[in-house]
């Protein structure tokens, strides 16, 4: 994306602050130059830096760990002495973005990494579902993103009653969050999110039809949905779908495009999930026995809760079924050291057998 191609484009409007200027001094003093990832593929990266954007080779920052692969909002100390210009080495993220990749691979993919804001957008539309707020939510919480609920296309709820019903709900279930109603058809709410989203970088999660691309163009404006058209015109329409991208809001702060964080999982959510259900684990601390599994214990706090009504069963519910998906991906990411394991036991068995059959035969 040539967006940022112009010289002139100062750094701060892609995030750079002088915490971000101590930690580069280092690298400035080896004649390095800094710029932030807009965008990764294959074995190069697109950076924008204060002379304007260039390409560079990303073979020193993709180590076989791909949660330590270089990815978009990482802020990149870049050799431009070398032609290609290289990638010598990131500063270390303040918050990252991950997801699980597939249900039969269990490494985790970075997304994003510097992410400040997780808006995550929530249709008026038919039924709440508030069980995915609480997935989207884990997801944010355990990125280190402060999440930030959007309830959008307000317009569909004409009713002023029943849309306060419905950030009621969503304000329960998201304990410590900003909840928002805003419009894109009727422009509602979006001034208030561009406030928001000004200070440090966003990303949109949310499920398809929720109305982020519809988000995102009012944050970005008329221009940027040109360049949108114009990059379609060249035939890599397609392509760009799926290439997450880093934008300079014209109103102030940053925002990275992901399409890809659409049936998003979780991944190693479990700090993530306490924190959607804070009530939940703030209960669950004031059980009698502190492994309780709040099932049948006595003096279970949570179960009290539950009686008196405090809780809702919906909501205990999630907040096992999320335990649950997070100790089976878990449980995936260690499959190849259970299997080590296994390995070990056998052949500690097979000695432990040997050395039976050995006796056996000894004291025959
Ligand atoms: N009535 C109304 N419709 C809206 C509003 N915002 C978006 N829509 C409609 O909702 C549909 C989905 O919006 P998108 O912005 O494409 O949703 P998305 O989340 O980007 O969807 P994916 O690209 O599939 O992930 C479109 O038909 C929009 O026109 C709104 O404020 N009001
Ligand atoms: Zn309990």
């Amino acid at each position: 994306m040539n967006i940022a191609s112009s010289s002139s484009l100062p750094l701060t409007g892609y995030g750079w602050d002088t915490d971000w200027e101590a930690t580069f001094a280092p690298y400035a003093e080896q004649g390095l130059v800094v710029g932030r990832v807009v965008r990764v593929d294959r074995g190069l990266c697109d950076i924008v830096t204060a002379e304007g954007t260039l390409r560079a080779d990303t073979a020193l920052v993709t180590p076989r760990d791909p949660l330590k692969v270089i990815c978009t909002g990482d802020w990149a100390a870049v050799d431009t002495v070398a032609d290609p210009p290289l990638v010598r080495a990131y500063l270390p993220r303040r918050t990252a973005f991950v997801r699980n990749t597939s249900s039969k691979r269990s490494e985790g993919q970075i997304l994003a990494a510097n992410v400040d804001h997780a808006i995550i957008a929530v249709p008026l539309t038919g039924d709440l579902d508030l069980g995915r707020i609480e997935r989207f939510l884990a997801l944010a919480w355990e990125s280190g993103a402060q999440p930030l609920v959007v309830l959008t296309k307000a317009d569909l709820v004409p009713d002023p009653v029943v849309l306060s019903y419905l950030v009621q709900d969503v304000e329960t279930t998201a304990p410590g969050v900003q909840v928002l109603t805003v419009s894109a058809a009727e422009g509602e709410g979006i001034e208030i999110l561009q406030a928001i989203v000004a200070g440090g970088t966003s990303v949109l999660l949310g499920q398809s039809g929720a109305g982020k691309s519809t988000l995102a163009n009012a944050l970005l404006g008329a221009e940027v949905m040109e360049v949108q058209a114009i990059r379609d015109v060249d035939g890599k329409g397609r392509h760009t779908t799926t290439t997450r991208n880093l934008l300079a809001l014209p109103g102030g702060g940053v925002l990275i495009d992901t399409p890809g964080l659409r049936g998003v999982g979780l991944w190693d959510a479990e700090t993530g999930v306490g924190q959607v259900f804070s009530e939940i684990e703030e209960l669950a601390g004031q059980c009698r026995f502190h492994d309780c599994a709040h099932e049948a214990e006595p003096g279970c706090a949570v179960l009290a809760a539950l009686e008196d009504g405090s809780l809702s069963e919906r909501r205990l519910e999630s907040y096992r079924k999320l335990i649950r998906e997070n100790q089976r991906i878990l449980a995936k990411t260690d499959a190849r050291l259970r299997a080590e394991i296994r390995r070990d036991w056998k052949i500690k068995g097979a000695i432990g057998r040997e050395a039976m059959e050995a006796k056996r035969n000894g004291f025959r």
